[in-house]
């Protein structure tokens, strides 16, 4: 067995711990700039927008993950020009967006997070997803269970204890597609909960929130981070069409299918 095999197999509640400690020390990064009075904006190729919060972030995560877990591949929104020769080969990598929501932290909502995952064999086995502004920080890992931490207080995330007579679904502030308009028609009664960023799937694995429906477009460093801790506090992420479990770096198109992702417990 590698060293690399010997991290995702044995992947323990410290190594969250640093991990989260590298996705705080991104949100430092980030929020010096969102400190700063005026945001300079670009627009990539795909005209999403990036900010030097983005590119911060991403150099702190690259370097911690480099020092702490040498020898992994990575992958990140902001170097994400990787051959799939290349990458089709990687067993075990991270996948990263150092600032995913980057409209909500340019709108100063707050609603931006810092998402880190560690991908093995095509799942995401581990995952932090940490909310600066918000002071939260979501993490959790295959057979070891889910947290949240505010400050110094940790909570396991197991979902919503009481099922919900009427169940609250959760969709993008910025990005809502007719199709999950269509979608919201066909399922009944129900309250809906804009927020932005990979917090939707948080928010299930806390109980805050029972069904998220993506039928739109994400990337795949969207949502491992997050789907690593609603699965490991006990939720599912699934394809739209197929059914089956949301995987990573199974094709050459970085983009997700459409999704459903659903809080622990949830049976409908
Ligand atoms: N047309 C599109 N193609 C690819 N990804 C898109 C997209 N529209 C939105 N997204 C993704 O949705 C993410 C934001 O999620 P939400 O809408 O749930 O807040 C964005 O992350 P970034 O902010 O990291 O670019 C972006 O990657
Ligand atoms: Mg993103």
């Amino acid at each position: 067995m590698t060293d690399i095999t010997t991290i995702a197999l044995h992947f323990s509640k410290a190594d969250l711990l640093r991990l989260v400690n590298i996705a705080h020390a991104a949100g430092d990064a980030i929020m010096a700039i969102y400190a700063q009075e005026h945001i300079a904006v670009t627009q990539k190729s795909d005209e999403s927008p990036v900010t030097a919060a983005d590119l911060a972030a991403h150099r702190v995560i690259v370097s911690q993950l480099a020092e702490q877990f040498a020898g992994i591949a990575v992958m990140s929104e902001e170097a994400a020009d990787i051959a799939w020769d290349e990458r089709e080969q990687w067993q075990t990598y991270w996948l990263i967006d150092p600032l995913d929501g980057t409209k909500e932290f340019i709108k100063r909502n707050g609603e931006f997070t810092v998402n880190i995952a560690l991908i093995h064999q095509g799942e995401a086995i581990a995952g932090v997803v940490y909310a600066p502004v918000l002071n939260t920080t979501y993490y959790g890992a295959r057979h070891l269970g889910a947290w949240r931490q505010d400050g110094q207080q940790e909570q396991l995330l197991q979902g919503c204890k009481i099922p919900r007579q009427v169940p609250i679904v959760v969709g993008s502030r910025s990005h809502l597609s007719p199709d999950v308009a269509d979608y919201l028609n066909n399922i009944g009664q129900h309250e809906m909960l804009s927020v932005g960023s990979s917090l939707k799937f948080c928010m299930l694995a806390e109980g805050k929130a029972d069904l998220y429906p993506r039928l739109g477009p994400t990337s795949e460093w969207d949502t491992a981070a997050a789907q690593a801790v609603l699965e490991s506090a006990g939720g599912k992420v699934v394809c739209y069409d197929s059914g089956l479990p949301l995987t990573y770096n199974q094709k050459p198109d970085i983009l997700n299918p459409y999704f459903i992702a659903t809080a622990p417990g949830w049976a409908k």
